[in-house]
């Protein structure tokens, strides 16, 4: 049950997207002064394999400083509609993020070690066009992908395209999008933070009708702190899967040539990348992104009554 604080009204919803809209009618060479020190965290767009997706990142998204950093990058003289409508944005999806991931630390009973988890942990939010194919064009918006965030909540209003791939690897499900509703993903990290327990689900995004799409996410990332299984989650029946490690060295191994040849999909490296010492015996995997100990699922589109 999410306590009615968290909703959204749909004119905010069609405010958010409205900012979007706004944001990718920005020329190109405007929209690549959206840079970053991490990969795939500034503007991408135009690439050979995903033609169809534009993103851009406001690191520190939740913090004035943040939004508004981004907000006079692009727009030098200033776009206070912009630049507040983000900032709520944010500062509602983390407040979200946070109402989630303490519920999920109860369950395990490792209140603190999120605690301690909280206190270094950054957000960003991408905004993300998919534009039409032409006809001879792939439909493909985003490749099939684990997050390498720790954890993701997707906003989308109406338009269809997210995929969520089954546990069992055989089929996609189609997300059925509203301006209410917020999916809440694991990324990578969570997984290796729990021992295993939280499967990241693969996602990929398939443009299917005439309308374009415009979705936001918001991603955690864990810095200046090494992640690390909390006691609680290591017993004879759940030995310990993974060594302290850093989520920022985590993500600037993944997208090295080494990283993306070793095909990590997640934190499986044992030699390559040394402070991820244990190799997780398990092929790709998918499906919930939140599972409880007992089993059922609590991975959920997480559904605001307005
Ligand atoms: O646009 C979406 O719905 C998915 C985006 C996504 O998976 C990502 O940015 O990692
Ligand atoms: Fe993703």
């Amino acid at each position: 049950m999410v306590p009615t604080k968290y909703q959204i009204h749909p004119g905010n919803a069609r405010r958010n997207f409205r900012a979007s809209e706004e944001l990718f009618d920005l020329p190109t060479d405007v929209k690549i002064l959206n840079t970053s020190d991490t990969p795939s965290r500034g503007y991408v767009g135009q690439e050979p394999v995903i033609p169809l997706y534009e993103g851009l990142g406001i690191e520190n998204a939740n913090t004035r400083e943040g939004v508004e950093k981004f907000t006079s990058l692009l727009w030098p003289s200033g776009n206070d509609p912009f630049c507040e409508t983000a900032l709520e944005f944010s500062k509602f999806v983390v407040e979200l993020d946070q109402l989630v991931m303490r519920m999920v630390s109860e369950v395990y009973g490792i209140e603190n070690s999120y605690e301690t988890l909280l206190g270094t942990t950054s957000y960003l939010l991408r905004l993300i066009k998919y534009r039409v194919p032409s006809i001879d064009e792939t439909s493909l918006g985003i490749v099939p992908h684990t997050d390498k965030s720790f954890m993701s909540i997707l906003h989308q209003r109406q338009v269809q395209g997210l995929e969520i791939k089954t546990k069992n690897g055989e089929n996609w499900i189609l997300v059925d999008p509203s301006p209410s509703s917020f999916i809440v993903m694991a990324g990578d990290v969570c997984m290796a933070w729990t021992n295993g327990r939280i499967e990241p689900s693969t996602h990929r995004v398939i443009m299917k009708g005439s309308e374009e799409r415009y979705s936001l996410g918001l991603f955690s990332f864990i810095k200046d702190l090494k992640i690390q299984v909390p006691e609680e989650l290591v017993d004879d029946e759940h030995p310990l899967q993974y060594k302290p490690f850093g989520h920022y060295e985590y993500i600037h191994f993944y997208y090295t040539e080494e990283g993306k040849k070793s095909n990590i999909s997640h934190l499986a490296t044992t030699n390559i990348f040394t402070s991820i010492i244990l190799r997780r015996a398990r092929n790709q995997s998918a499906g919930e992104a939140v599972k409880a100990p007992s089993g059922p699922r609590l991975y959920k589109l997480i559904d605001h009554e307005i």
